[in-house]
């Protein structure tokens, strides 16, 4: 699934990955000293591979019967790598029982996806699966998803790449 950081394509990758990920600009050092700022407005420029970030998720969870795309989301204070946030959503926004999907640009720590998900099963939704374009597959953040399934496009990117 991932690129490696050879540019190398893992066994059985889709090859859309690359493009998508090289469209990815790093801002080093941003907002903080040490945070590798993964800035997706290249991506969202980048007709061609966001229009594969989008037909990868439909595909994806087109049969698996979704009610809600919890895009972003009663507040659920978190913390980030740089700082702490919170989530808010409209009460009556989610009906009971309501199947979801939760859709992030990135996974770093894992805290704003398991706000989402406290803040949706709150209302009593069904979280099926949180699915970000980039993000790693890391067992400290999947240990956060209250055992909810981590769906991830690309690793984050450690370099400058020239935008
Ligand atoms: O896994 P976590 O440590 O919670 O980090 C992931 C979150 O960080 C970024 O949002 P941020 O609040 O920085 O701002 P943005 O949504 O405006 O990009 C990103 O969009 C995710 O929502
Ligand atoms: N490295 C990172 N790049 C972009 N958004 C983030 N949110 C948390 N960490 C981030």
């Amino acid at each position: 699934m991932f690129v490696l950081e050879n540019g190398a394509k893992k066994k059985g990758e889709d090859p859309r990955l690359q493009a998508i990920s090289q469209a990815i600009r790093v801002v080093p050092h941003f907002p903080k000293q040490g945070i590798m700022f993964q800035d997706i407005t290249t991506l969202l420029l980048d007709h061609s591979a966001f229009k594969d970030v989008v037909d990868i998720f439909v595909d994806r969870y087109r049969d698996m019967d979704i009610s809600v795309v919890a895009g972003e989301v009663i507040s659920e204070k978190y913390v980030l790598e740089y700082g702490t946030d919170c989530l808010e959503m409209h009460v009556g926004a989610v009906q009971h029982n309501e199947r979801v999907i939760i859709i992030d640009d990135l996974v770093a720590t894992g805290g704003t996806l398991s706000a989402a998900i406290i803040l949706l099963e709150r209302a009593d939704a069904e979280v099926v699966e949180c699915a970000c374009v980039i993000g790693l597959s890391d067992l400290k953040v999947r240990s956060k998803l209250n055992g909810k399934p981590l769906y991830i496009l690309v690793e984050p990117r450690q370099v400058e790449n020239g935008f």
